[in-house]
């Protein structure tokens, strides 16, 4: 197996160091997806298949994850599939759980806030996932507000996902990103998407429609040096969005179980996102592989895209 390079605490696949230092297109790709998102195999397949989509299209994938306490950035393939296999095993990792899990030396898979923070850390400006986080129903009375909201407001990072699902409250997600000074962008349209399904009711000011104009959004952002986050939403392809109605049903029901079970915390999202996919007889499981595939070709295309338009300009940060 080819040498990690390490970089302070970090250890760098060599090529994505070798595409970081020579200003070639790198997407981030984080790994709470892969433990705790989707069951095996289909978790470890999807991750293959994710970073194969992004190979295709011009870049570099980095699956970021922390084994044994080391940060990892671009995870080999023995790593992805111990990774998939130890499933909920592994430590759900969001920024604040990132010294526990170096310091014991255990097993992190990364959430959006800590794949950002680790990302950032090397200079990969793009990001691609399946959901986000958000602020969660009755956030009001729980303060449960997910950090990929917070780290969004001070790590300038683009996440392309497929909007956030509506276990969430998606209007109370926009408004808290707003405050945080996120740019949100939805691609193709101006109705923010709710992962299965492509409408949540919520419009936004900003539309892209070509990859070239998301490579201009981040690339205002960072010549500006305003150190905030973006959010780039891609809708669900259509085909997929269909059986989104069905899911939404099923997405009820979990959140009443969820209720009455007093699943909170961390807990809730793994919690529903399975039981969710008991229920639509893995209809909503299809759906997520399709929309993070979607989201890894649009984001592939997207680092392309930037990468050309900083030719030459852009130092590693390596
Ligand atoms: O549709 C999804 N939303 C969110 C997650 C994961 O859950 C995290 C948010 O968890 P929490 O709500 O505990 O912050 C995200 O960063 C991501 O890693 C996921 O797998 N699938």
């Amino acid at each position: 197996m080819n040498q990690f390079i390490e970089k302070g605490h970090i250890k760098v696949a060599p090529e994505v160091y070798h595409a970081l230092m020579n200003g070639r297109p790198v997407v981030a790709l984080e790994s709470t997806i892969i433990s705790h998102g989707m069951p095996y195999p289909q978790n470890y397949e999807t991750a293959k298949e994710v970073e194969s989509i992004v190979r295709e299209n011009g870049a570099v994938p980095a699956t970021i994850a922390i084994l044994d306490g080391t940060p990892f950035i671009g995870l080999s393939d023995d790593q992805l599939r111990r990774l998939a296999i130890l499933g909920r095993k592994v430590q759900k990792t969001a920024r604040r759980d990132i010294p526990h899990i170096v310091s014991a030396g255990g097993n992190g898979a990364t959430t959006v806030s800590a794949t950002m923070v680790f990302a950032h850390k090397v200079g990969i400006p793009v990001f691609v996932t399946g959901g986000i986080g958000g602020v969660h129903r009755h956030g009001e009375q729980t303060m449960d507000i997910s950090s990929d909201l917070t780290e969004l407001g001070k790590t300038p990072v683009t996440v392309i996902s497929a909007g956030v699902k509506s276990i969430l409250d998606i209007p109370r997600t926009l408004e808290y990103l707003e405050t945080q000074g996120v740019t949100v962008a939805v691609y193709g349209s101006n109705e923010f998407p709710s992962f299965f399904t492509e409408n949540s009711g919520c419009q936004v000011p900003c539309r892209l429609d070509s990859p070239e104009e998301c490579a201009k959004l981040i690339d205002a952002n960072s010549n500006l040096s305003l150190g905030t986050g973006i959010l780039i939403a891609v809708p669900i392809p259509k085909d997929y969005a269909a059986s989104g109605n069905m899911i939404e049903r099923a997405i009820q029901q979990a959140l009443a179980e969820a209720k009455e079970k007093n699943v909170i915390g961390n807990e809730a999202t793994p919690f529903l996102l399975a039981r969710v996919n008991e229920l639509t007889g893995g209809a909503s499981l299809v759906a997520n592989i399709a929309l993070v595939k979607n989201n890894a070709r649009m984001g592939a295309r997207i680092s392309v895209a930037l990468a050309k338009l900083r030719r030459g300009t852009v130092r590693s940060a390596l």
